[in-house]
């Protein structure tokens, strides 16, 4: 396996402003990589930074092992980019608009574009300015895949698509995948990159926080635990190490733990129990420890 996306201690500063700080990572050939992290963490940064729409502050970036920068003409040909915030010619018919983008790659792509128009339900004579969010959006699908990219860059993709369209969408992204595009993911929404990823970077406050295969991260050491006692019990002296995330409402509690189970149990034995539930935590709670600490 070789890196498609490569970076070292790539920072970004607008300014006095982070952007983001000693982002290394590398997503490699076939994956779908996911970059999940809450809003203001840097992600859109991070991927303007790979396409060099705006400029690194410090630290190397690489896509096809050639410098983002430098190389960044060549490097574009072969990406398609879905931007957080899709913009476009809005007097523009969507086919005048793909038949345009698609001159650029010098291929023939009208039967592309013709099966994702048909897949996705999107009128191609109908002009941009006249279509529904969720249509801009296809819009901007299209024209990130309509050349068949070797690497496919999404930021934020689905907001503005309905649960049905989320699905096209997805099975749309795997098929890119099988036929062997690499895929690059950004969201915040966690059961979106559990769904498609297999593989996830964390990014908080500008710097990665964690790489983690998401089958792994669903079977780590954490456990979500939460009980409910007796009428009358006073949970408020409840405490043991490795929970995390400690919830007590009323006679129940909700914890993430990771640590000695016999010192849980322990501690739990001195409550009046009439519940204790221990399960794998979802990634969200698993987040939520990532992203609270
Ligand atoms: N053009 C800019 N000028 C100044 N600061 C910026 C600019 N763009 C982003 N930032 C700052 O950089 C940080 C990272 O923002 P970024 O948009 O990359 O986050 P994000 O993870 O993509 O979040 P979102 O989902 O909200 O877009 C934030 O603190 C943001 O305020």
């Amino acid at each position: 396996m070789s890196a498609v996306i490569e970076t070292k201690n790539l920072t970004k500063s607008y300014g006095r402003t982070r952007g983001v700080a000693d982002v290394s990572l590398a997503v490699e050939e076939g994956e779908i990589f996911g970059f999940i992290g809450p809003n203001g963490a840097g992600k859109s940064t991070t991927i303007r930074t790979l396409l060099s729409l705006i400029h690194k502050t410090s630290g190397e970036a690489r896509i096809f092992g050639l410098d983002c920068e430098a190389d960044k003409v060549k490097i574009l040909k072969d990406v398609g980019y879905l931007p957080s915030e899709v913009f476009y010619y809005d007097n523009m018919r969507a086919v005048d608009l793909f038949k345009y983008s698609a001159s650029f790659y010098k291929k023939d792509c009208s039967k592309k574009i013709g099966e994702l128009a048909s897949l996705l339900q999107l009128d191609l004579h109908k002009k941009i300015e006249d279509m529904s969010l969720g249509n801009k959006k296809k819009v901007g699908i299209i024209q990130g895949l309509l050349h068949s990219p070797r690497l496919i860059i999404l930021d934020e993709p689905t907001s503005g698509l309905d649960p049905l369209m989320q699905k096209t969408f997805f099975d749309l992204i795997k098929k890119e995948n099988a036929r062997g595009a690499t895929v690059l993911f950004s969201s915040h929404i966690l059961s979106e990159v559990q769904r498609i990823c297999d593989r996830v970077a964390i990014i908080k406050d500008g710097r990665i926080v964690s790489v983690q295969k998401i089958n792994e991260l669903q079977q780590s050491a954490y456990k979500a635990v939460s009980f409910t006692a007796r009428a009358g019990a006073d949970l408020r002296g409840f405490a043991v190490p490795g929970a995390q995330n400690l919830e007590i409402s009323g006679q129940s509690a909700g914890f993430i733990f990771k640590g000695d189970v016999n010192a849980l149990l322990t501690e739990l034995g001195r409550y009046p129990l009439v519940n204790v539930d221990i399960t794998e935590p979802t990634l969200e709670e698993i987040f939520m420890h990532y992203y609270s600490e």
